[in-house]
This record gives structure tokens, sequence and C-alpha cells, in this order.
């Protein structure tokens, strides 16, 4: 079963093609890594996905449920955004038990859920001071958790471990591993690539608002591997890929999507 479907997604804004004719299939607890340059559509398809925009033309169901039918998506979906949604004059702990109860969660079980995840994410001592006082990487660890606090079955993730210092990236890290483990699927979109290699069973690469690669990341650099032998790294099949005219360094990006 396929968490996340979409087909032919396209999404404009006036002459920009912000995605163009996206089709994606991400099975059930996998993590699959979204990367692809700035401006690539990267957002925007989460976005899409995730239903807070309207597609302009093309279908997409997450968790089995239709993006335009936001209040199904709701208890099925977390999402991390690039600019989390915090309010700066309360405490993590009251931002935290504010967003449960949006989601509807039983007030002993988000207390329960709450201390246990900010634990985790090493918040707890913080976690009664207000979010206006927290530095960047304590925001992003608290937004991390807002969004995995009702335990959903699809996580989108843009730049989890943005600010955040080695330990606490590798924590958040770790937690998306296990969050996989128990069947999560998470949409992870990271220009951190090493991130992506070690973490994602499947690697879409978005350039120009088309996916231009798709696959293991071992795969991906088998492939690139043949087209001129010696050891590949993710980033160099992501600058192949991306490349203004990909034909003349590592082969038409389409060959990599079809081969996938
Ligand atoms: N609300 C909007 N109005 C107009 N254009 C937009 C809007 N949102 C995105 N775009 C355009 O759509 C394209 C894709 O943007 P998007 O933010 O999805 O890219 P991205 O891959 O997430 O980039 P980054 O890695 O820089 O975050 C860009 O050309 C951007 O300028």
């Amino acid at each position: 079963m396929h968490s996340i479907s979409a087909t032919d997604l396209t999404k404009r804004y006036g002459d920009t093609v912000a995605v163009d004719g996206l089709d994606l299939a991400v099975p059930d607890g996998v993590v699959y890594g979204f990367l692809g340059p700035n401006g690539a559509g990267k957002s925007t398809t989460m976005r899409m996905l995730t239903g807070l925009t309207a597609p302009t033309s093309g279908t997409a169901t997450v968790g089995g449920a239709d993006t335009r039918d936001r209040p199904a998506l709701i208890d099925t979906i977390g999402y991390l955004p690039e600019e989390p949604p915090l309010h700066d004059e309360l405490t993590g702990r009251e931002q935290l038990t504010y967003a449960a109860g949006l989601r509807d969660l039983p007030d002993g079980v988000a207390r329960e859920r709450i201390a246990d995840l900010l634990d985790r994410v090493d918040l707890a001592e913080d976690a009664d001071t207000r979010i206006d006082a927290y530095s960047k990487g304590m925001r992003q660890k608290a937004a991390f958790v807002q969004a995995t606090l009702h335990d959903p079955d699809v996580l989108f993730l843009d730049e989890p471990t943005s600010g955040l210092d080695p330990r606490a990236a590798r924590s958040i890290r770790e937690f998306i591993d296990s969050l996989a483990d128990g069947g999560t699927t998470v949409f992870l979109s990271t220009h951190i690539l090493p991130v992506v290699d070690e973490h994602a069973d499947t690697v879409g690469v978005l350039y120009d608002g088309r996916l231009v690669a798709e696959g293991a990341p071992a795969d991906l650099k088998r492939r690139a591997d043949d087209a001129e032998p010696g050891d590949r790294t993710l980033e160099d099949v992501f600058l192949e890929v991306t490349a203004e005219d990909p034909a003349s360094d590592a082969g038409e990006p389409t060959d990599a999507t079809e081969a996938a």
C-alpha cells in the first residue's frame, strides 16, 4: 500500500510552474528523501501533500485520504514546515498542550506523551520556559515534537535538523529512524545529503518542478558509477541530475527516473 501517492500533481503561480506533473508512489513505512535545488518545488509539493495549498491540477492521497479533504488528512499526517508555527508567548509545554488539543488528544495521554517526547529531544528542562527565550535549535526541537505528537502515519519534515547542534541533530535522526521502524512513513526534505544517504530508503530528486531521479541511494550512486567509474556520493548524483545540461554530465535525467 502506498502512504503517499500523487498523479500529475501540478502547481502554477502565475507564469511560474512550481511543480510540474509530479507522480509519486511512496510505500508505507519508508523514509523518502526529497531533494532538489533551491526553488525546485519541494516546499510547494509538501504544502500540496499536506492539504495547505490546492494543486492547480492533478491529485494526491496521503494515508488513503484525498489531500483536498483536509479534515480527513489532519489525523493522519504530521508536518514540520520550514518555518514552524510556534507561539512566542507560550511555554514549550503550553504550545504542545495547545497542539494536542487541536488534535483532540485526551488530556492524560497528551500530558504523558508531551513529557516523554520533550525528554527524548532533551527539552524537558526548558519545557516551562517561554518560546521567545528558546534558541533556534530549541524551537526546532519543540516543533519536531509538535509534528509527531499525535503519532501520525505519515510525517512530512522540511529540514528537520536545521539549526541543531550535532548531538541534537543525531537525536532527531535516530528519532526519525525509530518512527520509520514503527511503521511511520517519513517524507524528508533536506539539503543535508549525508542525512538522506544514511536514513532514506528511497530518494527523489526534484528539479524545476519535475522528478529527475528516483531510487535507493545505493542504486543511484551505482548508476552514476556506471557512467564514470569511481567513488560517487549522493552529492555527485545530485549535482549531475540537477545540472543545467544534465545530458553532458551524467546522461539524461529521465534515464535515472525510468531505471528507478
Ligand atoms: N506563494 C507563492 N507565490 C508565488 N510563487 C511561489 C510561491 N511559493 C513558491 N513559489 C515559487 O515556486 C517555486 C518553487 O518554490 P518552493 O518554495 O516550492 O521551492 P523549494 O524547492 O522548497 O526551495 P528551497 O529549497 O529554497 O526551500 C519557486 O520559483 C518559488 O518562487
